[in-house]
């Protein structure tokens, strides 16, 4: 059976993105796109108001709704599939805890499925780095994010989700974002970096090292193909199911 989509932030990076994917895809088809300077076309998809939305939703019908857009728009977006009865795949980054929150009530109404990285290569670094730490007791660890010169939000949302990974192996740990001057390390500290540059699509690393010896788990996104395609794997599978909380993680079970 056919998925019926809806993408906002039609005019973004993700969002042209994800409209270049799904045509590929015969699984999906894209019945609207939205972004709030419509009367353009991104790959060949008229892209409309998104003011419209909630009349488009009952109109159209998606199964689901695929948002990579900014924090407030995720979460009215949201509202709107709540509304609508749609499933909503989303992941945009730098939602406030409030934000979260939001996303997680709606999810009482309708399929939300969260993911601040859709790349299956991140999910195979959080394995790892979860079965490093234990492994390297006591080693310092350091994260870097690269990211390109116009995202909005740091660290990144992958950064966040994979300090609270080492956080649930390890107990929570104090947060230095960069260092400057006088700043000698602390025990069990964790230093942040986040590094803006060119076109770069997502590069994180987590550096573990103690003992003279250190170990580097590095992801690079290539290109943000990988993001779409995950983000439609999940709303693949997302469609039809029951109204709740659902992880990337879980698709690619
Ligand atoms: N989870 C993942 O795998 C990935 C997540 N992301 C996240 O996706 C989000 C979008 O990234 P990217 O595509 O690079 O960003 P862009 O700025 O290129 O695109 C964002 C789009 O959303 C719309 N938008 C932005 N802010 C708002 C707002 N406040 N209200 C309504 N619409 C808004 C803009 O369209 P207009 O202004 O025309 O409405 C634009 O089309 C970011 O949060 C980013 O971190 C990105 C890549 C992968
Ligand atoms: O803004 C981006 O580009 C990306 N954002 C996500 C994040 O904040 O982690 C995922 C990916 O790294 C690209």
């Amino acid at each position: 059976m056919t998925v019926r989509i809806g993408v906002t932030g039609a005019t973004g990076r993700m969002g042209g993105e994800v409209l270049a994917a799904a045509a590929e895809r015969e699984d999906l088809e894209v019945v609207l796109a939205v972004s709030r300077s419509a009367d353009e076309e991104v790959e060949g998809v008229a892209v409309e108001s998104a003011a419209d939305l909630p009349a488009l939703l009952a109109e159209r019908e998606p199964d689901v709704l695929v948002d990579f857009t900014g924090p407030e728009s995720c979460v009215e977006y949201a509202s709107a599939c709540a509304e609508a009865g749609v499933a909503l795949v989303t992941g945009t980054t730098g939602l406030s805890d409030e934000q979260f929150d939001a996303l997680e009530t709606l999810a009482d109404d309708v399929p939300v499925l969260y993911a601040s990285n859709f790349s299956r290569g991140i999910a195979a670094l959080r394995r790892a780095v979860r079965e490093a730490i234990p492994a390297l007791d006591g080693y310092d660890i350091e994260l870097t994010e690269t990211h390109h010169n116009a995202k909005r939000d740091a660290p990144s949302g992958t950064a966040l989700t994979l300090l609270e990974d080492i956080d649930d192996v390890r107990g929570d740990a104090e947060r230095v974002h960069g260092r400057e001057g006088e700043a000698p390390r602390t025990e069990g500290e964790i230093g942040v970096h986040a590094r803006r540059a060119g076109d770069i699509a997502g590069e994180h690393e987590v550096l573990l090292a103690g003992n003279h010896e250190s170990l580097s788990l590095t992801h690079r996104a290539g290109s943000r193909g990988v993001f779409a395609a995950g983000a439609l794997d999940a709303a693949a599978w997302l469609s039809g199911r029951d109204a709740g909380w659902y992880d990337f993680t879980e698709v690619l079970e």
